[in-house]
Order: structure tokens, then C-alpha cells, then sequence
């Protein structure tokens, strides 16, 4: 686990990109923010998370994971079950993931420090933290302060911050926040940035001139944009069940081969339009989830319902009926 064994010395040389310290193993490819599968009666199903992994791996061929994040329902599960999940993950997770990224979020600090000192103890490879959105930091200074008392509590685990300004109400602009974030937190790793705001993506980035950085982006529907701008991956809720294709859309992007990469993000937008217009949400990630994987996510928890059986069809026709590039020839 601990290759950051020279970390402690960190804290004194801000932002030095040639430091001392062991190169870590990078974070490559998409990060499925994982779905949090419940029973129906709706206690958290750990028993499910072993073909979850398998499914991710060997279908999606996706390796990274965001636990206990939005998608996962975190801030609607006790302490004591965002550590039972991360546990399972992690296990599950043993020799088949590269990344296992644990949110540790919340709205009170002492719960964060532990989820914190969990996430580090059972080997997770990065710990990630939203801004508190009840009493909310009102200025970068607060809210640096706030990280830097959880990510203090894992001094070896890469920290990232979790931007999702539409559900937080906190909109602090992350390009603001870097400038000197560093000195304050050595572990300081990257942003989720899950936020339509590509001009601030963009000057993260443009900021980012040494690389030591990584922007995750998290509008699943208008990734390739953020690829564009030079973001580093991409965390979603989609990479559960449109991972593969979304891999594909990486790749074209990578070669760079642009007309196949926008065929491959107007068809996750084709399908994404469509649900979005019947009301999307977790409640209904859960339910395509389970209808394209065939794994059984369960009901989400209140305050969120369960996705209507009619959703359900439809969205499975749409997903249904798309023909994705080069795969027209296996139809019928
Ligand atoms: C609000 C929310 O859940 N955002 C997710 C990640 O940040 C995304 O992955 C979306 O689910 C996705 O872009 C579909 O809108
Ligand atoms: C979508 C995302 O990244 C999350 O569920 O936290």
C-alpha cells in the first residue's frame, strides 16, 4: 500500500513536481461511480458486489471505481454502511481494479476524519471529499480548510475534491481554489469536476502546466468536450452500463479519429436526451443498471423512489435501438 513512504517530508516543499516521492501508479481510463445495490427492503446488498466487479471488468472494461459517491447514494448511508461497501469493494476490487476511490464527503468533519482514516487503513488509492452543502463554505479559504482537516487524516492517500456545484449550491471556481491548494494539502491529487463550467475546466487545466494534477470530468454527456480541453478521464454514472462504448469514444479520440469519436458521444447524448426528458436520476441509473447488466441494484433509498415501470421500458428500448459504430453487422 504504501508507496508514498517519503510523504511526510512533503508538506514542506509546495508544489514541487520533482519531488522525492515514489511515482504512483496513475489513474488511467474511466472511473464507473458505482451504484450502491440494496435489497428490497432496502438495506445495502454487499453479497451482489462480486459479479458487480466481475461485470465492470469483463463487460465495461472498466477498472477504476468511485465509491459511495452521488450515484452510490453516500450521503444518504450511515457511516457504518459507507464502511461495510468501501470494505467490499476494496476486497471484491483485490487484483481485478487499478482504482478504488473512496468518497469520504459529508456534512460534519469528525464523520469525514473517519471515513477518511477507514479509507486509508483498508488500501484505498484515493479519498475525495464535496464541499458541505448545509452550511457551505462561502469562500476557497473555508473550504480548503475543511479539506485539509480530512485529508490530514489520510497523510499517504491521494485526495481529490468532488466539484458538483448543482447539487452542493457551492460555487467556488475550482481554477480559483488550485492556487496554492498544494502547500495547504500535500495529498492533493485532482478534481471530480462534475460541471458544466468548460471555461473553468479549461483554466484548471491551462493552470495545470506541470501535469502534477488530474481532472476527472463528470457530464458523462459532454465528455468529449472536456477531452478536448485536455481533461485526464472521466468519473460517471453511464460508465456502468455504456463503459465499453465509451472506451471506444477514448479511443477515437486518441488517435485522433474526432467523427468517430462524436458519433460515439452523440449516441451516449442520444440516449441521455431521451431519459433526461422523462426525469433522470439515481433512481433510474439503478433501474437501467440492473436491466442492462441483468445484476439486481435494488430500489434506490428515500427521499428517492424507485423508477416507474414504464421508464424502465422505455429507456431500455431507446438503449435498444441504437447502433452504435461498427456494430451494425451483429443486429439480428
Ligand atoms: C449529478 C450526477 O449524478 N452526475 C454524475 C456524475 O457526476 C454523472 O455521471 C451523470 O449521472 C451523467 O452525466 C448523466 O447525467
Ligand atoms: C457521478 C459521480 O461521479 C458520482 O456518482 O459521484
Amino acid at each position: 500500500v504504501s508507496v508514498l513512504e517519503s510523504k511526510a517530508v512533503i508538506p514542506l516543499i509546495p508544489s514541487s513536481p520533482n519531488s522525492s516521492m515514489a511515482p504512483r501508479k496513475k489513474l488511467k481510463g474511466l472511473v464507473a461511480a458505482t451504484i450502491t445495490p440494496m435489497t428490497p427492503d432496502g438495506k445495502i446488498n454487499l453479497p451482489v458486489i462480486c459479479q458487480y466487479v466481475d461485470y465492470l471488468v469483463n463487460e465495461q472494461n472498466v477498472k477504476n471505481i468511485f465509491v459511495n459517491g452521488t450515484t452510490g447514494e453516500g450521503l444518504s448511508l450511515s457511516i457504518q454502511e459507507r464502511k461495510q461497501l468501501a470494505e467490499e469493494w476494496m476486497c471484491q476490487g483485490k487484483n481485478k481494479l487499478d482504482h478504488v476511490i473512496i468518497h469520504v464527503g459529508a456534512l460534519n468533519l469528525p464523520e469525514c476524519q473517519e471515513l477518511a482514516r477507514h479509507a486509508a487503513a483498508i488500501g484505498a488509492d484515493g479519498i475525495a471529499v464535496i464541499a458541505p452543502f448545509f452550511f457551505k463554505p462561502t469562500n476557497k479559504d473555508e473550504l480548503i480548510a475543511f479539506m485539509q482537516k480530512v485529508a490530514s487524516e489520510a497523510p499517504e492517500v491521494p485526495f481529490y475534491y468532488y466539484h458538483i456545484p448543482p447539487l452542493t449550491g457551492v460555487k467556488i471556481r475550482v481554477e480559483e481554489l488550485l492556487d496554492g491548494i498544494k502547500a495547504q494539502i500535500p495529498t492533493f491529487q485532482g478534481v471530480k469536476f462534475s460541471d458544466t463550467d468548460l471555461l473553468d475546466l479549461a483554466q484548471c487545466i491551462h493552470k495545470n502546466e506541470t501535469g502534477e494534477f488530474e481532472f476527472l470530468y463528470g457530464v458523462d454527456e459532454q465528455l468529449l468536450g472536456a477531452l478536448a480541453l485536455g481533461a485526464n478521464g472521466a468519473v460517471g454514472s453511464t460508465y456502468n452500463y455504456l463503459g465499453r462504448q465509451t472506451n471506444l469514444m477514448l479511443q477515437a479520440f486518441a488517435k485522433p479519429d474526432l467523427a468517430l469519436a462524436q458519433q460515439y458521444q452523440f449516441l451516449t447524448g442520444e440516449f441521455l436526451n431521451f431519459v433526461v426528458k422523462l426525469g433522470f436520476g439515481v433512481a433510474q441509473t439503478k433501474a437501467v443498471m440492473t436491466s442492462v447488466s441483468g445484476i439486481p441494484m435494488g430500489p434506490p433509498r428515500l427521499p428517492l423512489v424507485a423508477a416507474s415501470s414504464e421508464f424502465i421500458i422505455k429507456a431500455k428500448a431507446k438503449l435498444d435501438s441504437i447502433v452504435w459504430p461498427n456494430e451494425c453487422c451483429h443486429a439480428g
